[in-house]
């Protein structure tokens, strides 16, 4: 029998003779999996009907459980041993699984993992009274997906270097030595990136580092407290050694400068909104906002495209805009676009990738706080929004009041994403389509889209 995950305060689940109707007790000192909780966690209750979270268990499992916190209504454990695995249970791909902080579901079956992000977006409709229609899958591989990541960096007591993530919820960094769900051209940097790190004069002016793969350069950016210049010329050998881009961003406060180190200033990392489509090449600086996963990013993309059915001269407004990801397509397709995003520096760069994209013509890109609606969404034919995880409550209030007839909305975060559709539903739209991207497979999180029509009064 498996022994997962080493954790502090170990102590058997609570157990006394109050058998609640909801428990499922397999024998003494065991519980049976029920179900999975939103975050992958596997739920059970105790014999006195307490709730239980429980790390790294699958439906239907049974397992000796260990609590290492207890809350009021309900308890959080980890499986000390497994008495009866599931068939979807599998051999977790990283070493590092259940202590890192990012991924949940890595001892889950890839098609499993996937069947549960459609039932947890199912459910939140469901809170909200709303069924959902047949949903779509749009998946890509399980692994080596991710391109980008932010490592940070510390310098331990026994002068030791810690690189990696921060712990979910916490100040700690875990030391990594390997991320298979990085890009392989991320990952294979780990070790010398680490490498150099032990060799550095100041590593502790390095704050962290910053990974992007675009589709033909990788970016490292370093974010460094103070300029140490001999560590800069390392960092600009290793970026010569290794053919990655370079850049610095030096200094504390608001405004710390940023810098290019290596001996290609003029090329920044790039990537294809559609697969094949060399002219939707859309170019991202430190800082903007890139979807993590590349293959699942053009379906996506596509998918957007293929909803928003577009004839020549469509008004579409996008919200949340970025530096273009769905602007430069649909306008690329005929659409004329309003793009809205909150970041200058992002408006600017749509604005340039759009005329790289000899696209300028038909996209206004504007720079607004979207906290509320902007004026005109009623006028549009199609407005597609793309919110952060917080999403749309403002917006989505506006449309349901005087919306265009069609809305289409991308989602990082199904709670918030049920909560505006219902507002939108009450407003008279109608879900027509959705469908669930596995935009970070190993992972709880998932990316979700629908489209709505308003209907006819
Ligand atoms: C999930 S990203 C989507 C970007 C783009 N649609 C894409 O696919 O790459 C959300 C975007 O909303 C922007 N954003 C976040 N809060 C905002 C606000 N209050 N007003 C305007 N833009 C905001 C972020 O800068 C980011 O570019």
């Amino acid at each position: 029998m498996a022994m997962l995950g080493q954790r502090r305060q170990q102590r058997p689940a609570t157990r006394k003779r109050l058998e609640s109707p909801g428990a499922k007790r397999a024998d003494e000192g065991s519980v049976v999996i029920e179900r999975l909780a939103h975050d992958g966690r596997g739920v059970a209750h105790n014999l006195e009907g307490k709730i239980l979270f429980i790390e790294q268990a699958l439906p239907g499992e049974e397992i000796e459980v260990a609590v290492h916190t207890q809350h009021g209504r309900y308890d959080e454990g980890h499986v000390r041993r497994i008495l009866k695995a599931s068939d979807e249970r599998v051999t977790p791909g990283c070493a590092h699984f259940g202590r890192c902080g990012g991924c949940d579901l890595q001892h889950l079956a890839i098609e499993g993992q996937r069947r549960h992000k459609q039932q947890v977006l199912r459910e939140h409709m469901a809170r909200h009274d709303i069924e959902l229609p047949e949903l779509s899958l749009l998946e890509g591989d399980a692994w080596g997906y991710r391109r980008r990541a932010r490592l940070g960096v510390r310098v331990g007591s026994d002068d030791r270097i810690h690189m990696g993530y921060r712990v979910r919820g916490q100040d700690r960094l875990f030391n990594i030595e390997q991320c298979p769900i990085l890009e392989p051209r991320l990952e294979a940097l780990l070790q010398p990136l680490r490498a150099l790190i032990e060799t550095l004069e100041a590593p502790r002016r390095l704050g962290h580092i910053e990974l992007v793969a675009g589709d033909e350069n990788v970016m490292i950016t370093l974010r460094q407290l103070r300029r140490v210049s001999n560590d800069l010329a390392r960092w600009q050998q290793f970026a010569h050694e290794y053919g990655v881009l370079l850049s610095v961003v030096c200094g504390e406060g608001e405004k710390p400068a940023l810098e290019r180190l290596d001996d290609r200033p003029e090329t920044w990392p790039s990537y294809r909104a559609l697969p094949g489509d060399d002219a939707l090449n859309i170019r991202v600086q430190n800082g903007d906002f890139l979807q993590a996963n590349a293959e699942v990013n053009h379906q996506l993309v596509a998918q957007v495209l293929a909803w928003a059915d577009i004839h020549d001269g469509m008004s579409v407004v996008d919200l949340f805009a970025g530096v273009g990801n769905f602007s430069l397509t649909l306008a690329a397709a005929g659409a004329r676009v309003i793009a809205y995003e909150g970041r200058e520096s992002m408006v600017q760069r749509l604005r340039d990738n759009a005329q790289a994209a000899g696209v300028s013509d038909d996209i206004e890109a504007r720079c607004t706080d979207l906290a509320s609606a902007p004026p005109g969404l009623e006028d549009a034919a199609l407005v597609v929004l793309d919110p952060p995880r917080a999403g749309a409550q403002g917006i989505c209030q506006s449309l349901a009041v005087s919306g265009p007839s069609r809305v289409l909305y991308v989602s990082c975060e199904p709670a918030t994403l049920a909560r505006d559709v219902h507002l939108l539903v009450s407003g008279g739209y109608r879900l027509v389509r959705a469908a669930v991207a596995d935009m970070f497979p190993q992972t709880a999180h998932l990316e979700s889209l629908v489209l709505l029509e308003r209907q006819p009064t």
